[in-house]
């Protein structure tokens, strides 16, 4: 691979981590090169890759999951995406971020920054597997598809080192796999193993398609309800608005910046 260096940029959103490009041209990002800069001894290291591209004149997120996939949509990753434009002074709140699942706006409030995720969509039920475990799961789709378990302990999944097996006919492109427990009254907590990257601290759209799943049966008709999502890497919190919105809010910070030979 021929080695130039490029900016880049690492930071994470609840230990949901990423390497930032913001100048790196599309055909130069191969899932080669970004299983490269994932890999955590003999690259920089992350769970996934956010190219900044331009897009009908708004910035758009190019997201790739670490095994070089790509994916619609990365709720930890959007939020560290806007840090930078605001940051590097090419952005003011609100933003209108463009991803494959459609725009995006943004909302920077000091340390915390909302994304508006959109409507979610909330789907059948299908069957999730761990070694000889298995548990009915839901179909939650946060515009990159999510199956939502509920457990009696988060232990329950085991070290979660291989992905769960899942139905390839509600899932043909793969799926966000979350185990999830209710903490308490609108308070629950989740692990994830997701898609492409494998079992990570944090997960934004998983966090989303988890409150989705537990809020559903309580949710009453012209009322916000917000719940706290604790996650192995830090706290988030998800509101799903009256009129069909999750808003996911949460921290995103840039812990380093520089130039990669990668
Ligand atoms: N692995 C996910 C994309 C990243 C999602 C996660 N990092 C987030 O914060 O939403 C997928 O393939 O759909």
């Amino acid at each position: 691979m021929a080695s130039t260096d490029y900016a880049f940029l690492k930071g994470h959103g609840t230990e949901n981590d990423f390497v930032l490009l913001p100048e790196l041209d599309e055909a130069l990002l191969t899932p080669e090169r970004v299983r490269a800069l994932c890999d955590r001894r003999a690259g920089i290291g992350g769970d996934g890759v956010l190219r900044v591209a331009r897009r009908d004149e708004r910035w758009f997120m190019d997201y790739r999951n670490s095994d070089g996939s790509v994916s619609e949509m990365c709720g930890n990753g959007i939020r560290l995406f806007a840090r930078y434009l605001v940051d590097a002074g090419l952005a003011q709140s609100p933003i209108e971020v463009d991803t494959r699942d459609g725009v995006k706006t943004l909302t920077v409030d000091g340390e915390l920054i909302t994304a508006d995720m959109g409507a979610p969509k909330l789907l059948g039920t299908s069957t999730v597997a761990v070694g000889e475990r298995s548990w009915e799961a839901r179909h939650v789709d946060m515009g990159n598809p999510h199956a939502v378990a509920f457990v009696d302990s988060l232990d329950d999944a085991g070290p979660l080192h291989d992905e769960p097996s899942y139905d390839a006919g509600v899932y043909p492109g793969g799926v966000n796999v979350e185990f999830v427990v209710r903490r308490g009254d609108r308070h629950v907590a989740m692990r994830v193993h997701e898609r492409g990257s494998g079992e990570t601290r944090s997960c934004g759209t998983g966090a989303c398609a988890v409150m989705v799943a537990a809020a559903a049966d309580e949710r009453e008709p012209g009322v916000d309800l917000t719940y706290r999502v604790d996650v192995p890497g830090g706290t988030l919190h998800v509101t799903w608005t009256a009129d069909d919105r999750v808003l996911l809010t949460g921290p995103a910070v840039i812990v380093a910046r520089g130039t990669t030979a990668l």
